[in-house]
C-alpha cells in the first residue's frame, strides 16, 4: 500500500486543510522529522513508478529468448535431438546459450551507463523537513511530507494543496486536456471521482504553469493516480526517422528471407525428398539471413556515444535519440538563454507619460516584485538593478504571466487606493491601454527604435481601482501607457562560432521565439546567421498545414510565437525535414521539445522542459553541440555499417545457397556448419559499434535511404554469388573433391568474404586503406577468421562434417577471397561514382 489514509482522492478533496494534516500526522509549518519521514519511507516503499519488467535480471535475460529466431533454433534443436542428430542438438543450443549471455551481458552494460546518466540530471522535489525546505529527490518521498511547488516544476506525488497563489496546472498527462486547470487550497463542496473536478488535488506528473503552493503528500509510487495508468500512459512517442528506417529495414529483411527460405525449402523437399535436412536446412539459412546482432550492434553504438559526449558535458536521457541528432538537418532555437546569454541586464526606463523614472522604475520592480510565477530573467534583472522602496505598497492580488497575453498584472494597495500594473511585450500592453486605436507614433517609433538597436523592450502599464476584491485578466484594459524598460540580451560568446561550425555540418538554424523580430533581426546580424525570411506569430492563425511546411522551410526567424504556435512549426518542418532538432528551456517550450525528432535543453532549463528534452547540455558553452552531433553521426555510421554488411556478406551467401540447391546433387553446407559460420560472422562483427568513422562521413547529416540500401543489397549480394559459384566451381568441377571437403572449402571461402569485406564497406574513401580501422575491429575480424579457417583441421572436425582441404586448394580458394575483396572494392567506386555525387 503505498498511502496510509484509507480515503481516496475524491474524498480528500472534500476534507478541510486542517483534517487532512491531523491525519497524516504532520505539521504544516514544520514538515516530517527526518526519522518519522524515512520510517514512513521504509514502510510505503520509494516515491518511483518502476518498470515492473525491469526490475528481475532473470526477467531481462528470458526477454531475449522471445526472439523469434532464438524460438526457431530452440524448436530446431528440440527436434534435432528428437530425431537422434545429438551433435547438430548440442551445436544449435552452444549457440542459444552463447548468443544470448552476450547479447544480455552487452545490453546490460549499455543499460547500467544509461541509467547512470539519466541520474545525473532528474529534477529534485522540494521538501519540509525539521522545518527545513530541502531539495531532495522525488523518490524519497513519503506520504505527509509537505512539498513546496512553483512554476517550470513537475508534480512529484499525489498532493492535497494546503495552500496556493494563482496556481495553474497542467495536468495532459492524466486527462487530455491541455488547457491549464487552476487549483486552489480549500475543502471542494461534493468533487467527483473525475480528477478534472478535485480542484484541491495535484497529481503526480503534472506541471506547473504559473504561480506556486504548498501541498501535502498523500500517495506515492504506484498508488498514485499517475501510478495507477503509468502503463496506458506510456504514450508510444512519434515514430522519428531512424526509427521509421529501421521499420521500413525489417520489413525488407522479412520479405527476403521469406522468400529465399521457402524456395530453398521447396526445392529440397522437391529434389532431396527428405523433409528433415529440408527443415534444418532452411533454418540455418533463415538464421543466416536474420541480422539478430543488429538490436545489441545499435544499444551498443548508443549508449557507447552517450558516455563519449557524457565526458563532454551533454547528457543524454533518451538513448535512442542519438542517431536523430545525427541527422538533424534543421535545429530550431529559442533566442534567450539559449543563442543569448542568460544574464540579461537592464539598460534603461524611458518614460512616456510624463513620470518620473524612479517611479517608473518602482512599477516594473513592483511588478516583478510580486508576481509569483516563474521568475525569469527579465524579472530578475529588474530586480537586481536598483532596489526601491516599496514598504507602501501590500500585495492586493494578481493576474499572473502566460506565453498567451505575453503580459502579466500585480494588483497593489498605495494610499488607500489599488492599483493595477501590468507589463509585457509592448504589442500586447497597446491592446490594453486607453486610447489604444489613436496610439502616439511616437511611442512605435522609440519601441522599433530600441529593438532594432538590439533592445528587450518591455512595457509598463497602470490602472487605479477602488478597493474590491478578486481581479481577473478582465480587468486589464483601460490602461494607462507610462512606459518602456529595456534590457541588453547579448548574444553567447560562442555563438557565432556555433552557428559557423552547425552550418558547416549541413545543419540549417531556425530561431522560433516569443519576442519581436526585430531584436531577432539584430541577434542574427550580430551572431552571422543569413536571415532567409522572418514569419510573425499573427500569420499562423488561417494558413493550412502544406502551406506551412512550404512557408517554414523557407522562414529563418518566426517571432512573437506562442508555445502552440512553435510546437505547430516543429510538425510543420518535420513533413519537409528528416530529422528536426528543438533547443529551448522554457515552460513554453515543452511540447515543441516533446515533438521535434530530437529535444535539446540547457542544465538551467526549468524541469518540464528538462522532463520533456531528449538531451541536456551540462555547460553553458553551445559548441558542445558540435560534439553531440559527431557522435550521433558515427553512431548512425557505425550501425549503418553493420547493416550494409550483413545485407552484402548474408544475402550473397544465401543467393549461392539457392543457386547450389539447384545445381548440387547434395546440401553445399550443413545446416550446423552455417550455423557456425554465421555465428563466427557475428562475432567478428561485434566491434563495429566502436569502429572509427571517417571525418568526411561525419560532415554533413546522413538519413535512412531503403534505395541505397536495396541497391547496396542487390549489387554486392549478386557480387559475392558470382565468387561463390567460382569456388564451387573450382572445388566440385575442377578439383572434385569429397562432399565433406567441398562444404569445408565453401565454408572458408563464404566465412573470410563475409568477415572481410567489413573493410572495404565500411569507408567511401577509395581505395579503403586510407580509412583506419579501429584496433578492436581488425583484431576481431581475424581472430574470428582464423578460428573459422582452422576448425576443419582440428581433431573434432569430423564431427561438425568437416575434412581438410589440400593446401593448394586453399591458396586457390584465397585467390577467389582476394579477388572478391578487388572487386568489391571496384564495385564501391561504381557506386559512389553513380550515387554519392549526385
Ligand atoms: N517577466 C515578464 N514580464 C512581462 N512580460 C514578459 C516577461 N517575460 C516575458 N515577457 C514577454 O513575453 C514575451 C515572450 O516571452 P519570452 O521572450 O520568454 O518567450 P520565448 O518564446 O521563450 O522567447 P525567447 O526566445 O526570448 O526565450 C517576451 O518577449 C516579453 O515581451
Ligand atoms: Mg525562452
Amino acid at each position: 500500500m503505498q498511502s496510509p489514509l484509507s480515503y481516496s482522492l475524491q474524498e480528500i478533496a472534500a476534507k478541510e486543510n486542517c483534517e487532512v494534516l491531523t491525519m497524516l500526522a504532520v505539521n504544516a509549518d514544520t514538515g516530517l522529522a527526518a526519522a518519522e519521514a524515512a520510517r514512513r519511507l521504509k514502510q510505503y516503499g520509494p516515491n518511483s513508478i518502476e518498470d515492473k519488467t525491469r526490475t528481475s535480471e532473470l526477467l531481462l535475460l528470458l526477454h531475449h529468448f522471445k526472439n523469434p529466431l532464438v524460438i526457431i533454433l530452440l524448436v530446431a534443436a528440440i527436434i534435432s535431438s528428437f530425431m537422434g542428430e545429438g551433435v547438430n542438438a548440442a551445436i544449435i543450443s552452444f549457440i542459444i546459450i552463447l548468443s544470448i549471455s552476450m547479447d544480455y551481458w552487452q545490453e546490460k552494460g549499455a543499460r547500467k551507463a544509461v541509467e547512470a546518466l539519466k541520474k545525473s540530471v532528474t529534477s529534485k522535489a522540494l521538501a519540509l523537513r525539521d522545518a527545513v525546505l530541502l531539495e531532495i529527490l522525488p523518490e524519497e518521498l513519503c506520504p505527509g511530507d509537505i512539498i513546496a511547488l512553483s512554476a517550470g516544476k513537475i508534480v512529484p506525488a499525489d498532493a492535497r494543496v494546503i495552500f496556493a497563489k494563482d496556481l495553474l496546472v497542467n495536468q495532459s498527462s492524466l486527462t487530455g486536456e491541455s488547457f491549464p486547470a487552476e487549483k486552489t487550497s480549500g475543502a471542494v463542496q461534493k468533487p467527483s471521482d473525475d480528477l478534472t473536478s478535485m480542484s484541491n488535488i495535484v497529481f503526480m506528473g503534472s506541471s506547473i504553469i504559473s504561480g506556486s503552493a504548498e501541498a501535502i503528500v498523500i500517495n506515492t509510487g504506484a498508488g498514485t493516480a499517475f501510478g495507477k495508468i503509468a502503463e496506458k500512459l506510456r504514450q508510444r512517442p512519434e515514430i522519428s526517422d531512424f526509427a521509421h528506417g529501421m521499420q521500413k529495414f525489417g520489413y525488407l529483411i522479412m520479405r527476403v528471407t521469406m522468400i529465399l527460405v521457402l524456395f530453398i525449402f521447396l526445392i529440397n523437399i522437391v529434389l532431396k525428398h527428405n523433409l528433415l535436412d529440408a527443415f534444418m536446412f532452411s533454418i540455418a539459412i533463415a538464421v543466416g539471413l536474420t541480422p539478430e546482432l543488429l538490436p545489441v550492434v545499435m544499444s551498443v553504438a548508443m549508449s557507447k556515444g552517450a558516455m563519449r559526449i557524457a565526458a563532454k558535458g551533454v547528457i543524454v536521457k533518451n538513448i535512442a535519440a542519438i542517431p536523430n541528432f545525427g541527422s538533424m538537418e534543421i535545429l530550431c532555437t529559442d533566442k534567450t538563454g539559449t543563442i543569448t546569454e542568460d544574464k540579461i541586464r537592464l539598460e534603461k526606463c524611458i518614460s512616456m507619460n510624463g513620470m518620473d523614472v524612479p517611479d517608473l522604475l518602482r512599477l516594473a520592480y513592483l511588478n516583478s516584485f510580486f508576481q509569483s510565477g516563474i521568475k525569469n530573467p527579465l524579472d530578475n534583472a529588474v530586480l537586481t538593478f536598483t532596489i526601491p522602496d516599496i514598504s507602501a505598497f501590500q500585495k492586493v492580488d494578481e493576474i499572473p504571466f502566460d506565453f498567451y497575453r505575453k503580459r502579466g498584472s500585480v494588483i497593489v494597495k498605495h494610499n488607500d487606493k489599488h492599483l493595477l500594473i501590468c507589463k509585457g511585450a509592448p504589442e500586447e500592453i497597446w491592446k490594453i491601454c486607453m486610447g489604444k486605436d489613436g496610439l502616439a507614433s511616437n511611442e512605435h517609433q522609440v519601441y522599433n527604435s530600441l529593438s532594432q538597436e538590439g533592445f528587450r523592450v518591455l512595457a509598463v502599464a497602470t490602472r487605479e481601482f477602488i478597493p474590491r476584491n478578486g481581479y481577473t485578466k478582465a480587468d486589464e484594459e483601460q490602461l494607462q501607457f507610462q512606459g518602456f524598460i529595456t534590457f541588453m540580451d547579448p548574444p553567447k560568446e560562442d555563438a557565432a562560432q556555433v552557428i559557423q561550425s552547425l552550418a558547416e555540418m549541413g545543419v540549417e538554424i531556425k530561431i522560433i521565439t516569443g519576442d519581436n523580430h526585430m531584436v531577432t533581426e539584430k541577434i542574427c546580424r550580430d551572431i552571422g546567421l543569413p536571415v532567409k525570411g522572418i514569419m510573425l506569430g499573427t500569420e499562423m492563425a488561417n494558413i493550412p498545414d502544406d502551406a506551412l511546411q512550404k512557408k517554414a522551410s523557407a522562414t529563418t526567424i518566426f517571432a512573437r510565437f506562442s508555445p502552440d504556435q512553435k510546437n505547430r512549426i516543429i510538425h510543420a518542418l518535420k513533413a519537409y525535414h528528416r530529422s528536426v532538432g528543438y533547443l529551448g528551456d522554457g515552460i513554453n517550450d515543452a511540447p515543441s521539445l516533446r515533438t521535434a525528432d530530437i529535444g535539446i535543453t540547457v542544465d538551467s532549463a526549468t524541469d518540464v522542459a528538462k522532463e520533456a528534452a531528449d538531451i541536456i547540455l551540462t555547460q553553458k558553452h553551445l559548441l558542445v553541440l558540435k560534439e553531440g552531433i559527431l557522435e550521433g553521426r558515427k553512431t548512425f555510421g557505425n550501425t549503418m555499417k553493420y547493416i550494409l554488411m550483413d545485407l552484402s556478406s548474408n544475402f550473397g551467401n544465401m543467393f549461392s545457397v539457392a543457386a547450389a540447391t539447384l545445381l548440387l546433387p547434395f546440401l553445399p553446407m550443413l545446416p550446423v556448419q552455417i550455423l557456425i559460420n554465421n555465428f563466427l560472422y557475428d562475432l567478428s562483427q561485434i566491434a563495429l559499434p566502436s569502429d572509427n568513422v571517417d571525418s568526411s562521413y561525419v560532415k554533413k547529416p546522413h538519413s535512412w535511404d531503403i534505395h541505397m540500401i536495396r541497391n547496396f543489397m542487390f549489387a554486392y549480394g549478386i557480387l559475392s554469388s558470382l565468387f561463390d559459384l567460382a569456388a564451387f566451381y573450382l572445388l566440385y568441377n575442377f578439383f572434385k573433391v569429397s562432399q565433406p571437403q567441398f562444404r569445408t572449402g565453401w565454408f572458408m571461402e563464404s566465412l573470410a568474404t563475409q568477415v572481410l569485406v567489413v573493410f572495404i564497406i565500411r569507408t567511401n574513401r577509395l581505395p579503403f586503406i586510407q580509412s583506419k580501422p579501429s584496433a578492436l575491429l581488425i583484431i576481431s575480424a581475424l581472430l574470428c577468421l582464423l578460428a573459422g579457417w582452422s576448425l576443419p583441421y582440428l581433431p573434432f572436425a569430423g564431427v561438425l562434417g568437416f575434412a581438410p582441404l589440400q593446401l593448394h586448394i586453399v591458396g586457390y580458394l584465397s585467390g577467389v577471397v582476394i579477388m572478391y575483396l578487388a572487386c568489391a572494392e571496384l564495385l564501391k567506386r561504381v557506386i559512389h561514382r553513380y550515387t554519392i555525387k549526385q
